[in-house]
């Protein structure tokens, strides 16, 4: 049993045998659903797990509870891995009250046709636990419509709560399960801050305004404890990861460049070679290189979220765009990023295409600052060209050592 604090304990799972999470995103060192119960004069649980985990997580939950049956399920967010559980919950506390918002409850008739014990919250409104009330936070579009937060304070006799825990939803979590420790203060956190920045951007990325939004209306609040439904539960680093949701979500950068290319032969690896080597040569000490079709693309994704600068480059195939790479500008596009400069190029043998197509994807969807002149390879690099793409690079680095976007 984990306890976090006099009223409040950790019910989760781990889950290390999945490969991909959403069948998308690489799990190397696994990823954990968090679900939490507050045992008060009421009992409420916030959130539940992914259906696979029953058997694991209702043995959780009956460790802390005995027979005690649960009065509230709190749903802060309906993404099937929070929700799955939601109907075995309810053969085993046929009685729970489930709290939500109405786009929540539209969502759980859809998927799992519930109608009744339905307790509908809107902004602001509360739940009295006993010595601990519940407060809720609608947070629209971080990253579902009916996603919200639930503040729990303890109630304090002059008004003035003096503890206060914020059960996040998927806002403020990341990959990685829990090897034993939850709260940040037991564990050593570092393989969880870029698997954090890798979830961030590229399940929550596309979504900075509501994020941004969502951290309005959290903002002065005072938080001991940030309870998100994936990883660790943060209490030492609570100005850190709020700092990073800002950043992340204001799409603020550090100076650095991502270079990305495609390669059959090794003509256009060849080139990013040289363009990396004049960007570093011009002063920038962050540079990461990645061939698009060995590293998973949440890499590069997240990568791209960190730094201001992107060069991508990759070859013309059967009169487009190489496919790995037209698979990563769609990736991008479709997470709305800003304050970003981008240089290309690429390599053909007898009739270029990848060159302009980069170009098209900028110029209609990803709407990147154009840096550098773009360099066209026929064949393999001459003189000619080795010294455009030397260009190339010493024009993204004096960009980006300007600052300023
Ligand atoms: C299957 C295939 C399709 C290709 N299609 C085209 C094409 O449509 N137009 C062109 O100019 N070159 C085409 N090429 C040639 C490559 O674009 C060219 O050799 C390029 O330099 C390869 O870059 P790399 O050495 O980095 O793999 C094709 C090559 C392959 C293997």
């Amino acid at each position: 049993m984990q306890q976090i604090t006099d009223k409040v304990f950790y019910a989760g799972v781990n889950d290390r045998n999945k490969n991909l999470f959403e069948g998308l995103w690489p799990l190397p060192n696994g990823v954990s659903y968090n679900s939490y119960l507050i045992v008060d004069d009421k009992v409420c649980l916030v959130d539940t797990v992914e259906v696979d985990f029953f058997m694991a997580y209702i043995k959780n939950i009956q460790e802390v509870l005995g027979d005690r049956r649960i009065d509230y399920l709190v749903v802060n967010h309906m993404e099937p891995d929070h929700s799955g559980a939601i109907e075995l919950i309810r053969k085993y506390y046929p009685e729970i009250q489930i709290v939500g918002n109405k786009k929540t409850f539209d969502m759980m008739r859809g998927f799992y046709g519930i109608e009744e014990n339905r307790v509908e919250v809107k902004n602001g409104d509360t739940i009295s636990l006993g010595e601990h009330t519940m407060r809720f936070v609608m947070t629209p579009m971080v990253h579902w419509p009916e996603t919200m937060m639930t503040l729990l304070e303890n109630t304090a006799e002059n008004g003035q709560p003096t503890e206060r825990i914020l059960f996040s939803g998927d806002a403020f979590g990341c990959f990685g399960a829990l090897n034993g420790g939850l709260v940040d203060s037991q564990i050593n956190c570092s393989e969880f801050w870029l698997e954090m920045v890798r979830y961030y951007s590229n399940i929550v990325g596309k979504y900075g305004t509501p994020v941004q939004n969502a951290l309005k209306k959290l903002a002065g609040v005072h938080l001991d404890y940030i309870c998100s439904t994936h990883g660790p539960v943060w209490h030492e680093n609570i100005a850190r990861v709020t700092d990073m949701y800002d950043r992340m979500s204001r799409y603020e950068t550090e100076e650095g460049l991502v270079i990305c290319y495609g390669t059959m032969y090794g003509n256009t690896e060849r080139a990013a070679e040289v363009i990396a080597r004049a960007a570093s040569e011009a002063g920038i000490k962050n540079i990461v290189m990645y061939n698009v079709s060995k590293t998973h693309h949440s890499y590069i994704i997240r990568d791209v979220f960190r730094y201001r600068g992107l060069i991508v480059g990759a070859p013309t195939y059967n009169t487009g765009l190489y496919h790995e790479m037209d698979v990563l500008l769609d990736e991008l596009s479709n997470r709305d990023i800003k304050n970003h400069c981008l240089g290309w190029f690429g390599s053909y043998a007898w009739a270029s295409k990848a060159v302009a197509r980069i170009e098209e994807w900028n110029t209609n969807h990803l709407h990147f600052e154009p840096t550098g002149t773009p360099v066209e390879i026929k064949q393999s690099l001459d003189a000619d060209t080795t010294a455009q793409c030397v260009a190339l690079g010493k024009a993204m680095a004096e960009r980006l050592k300007k600052q300023t976007l």
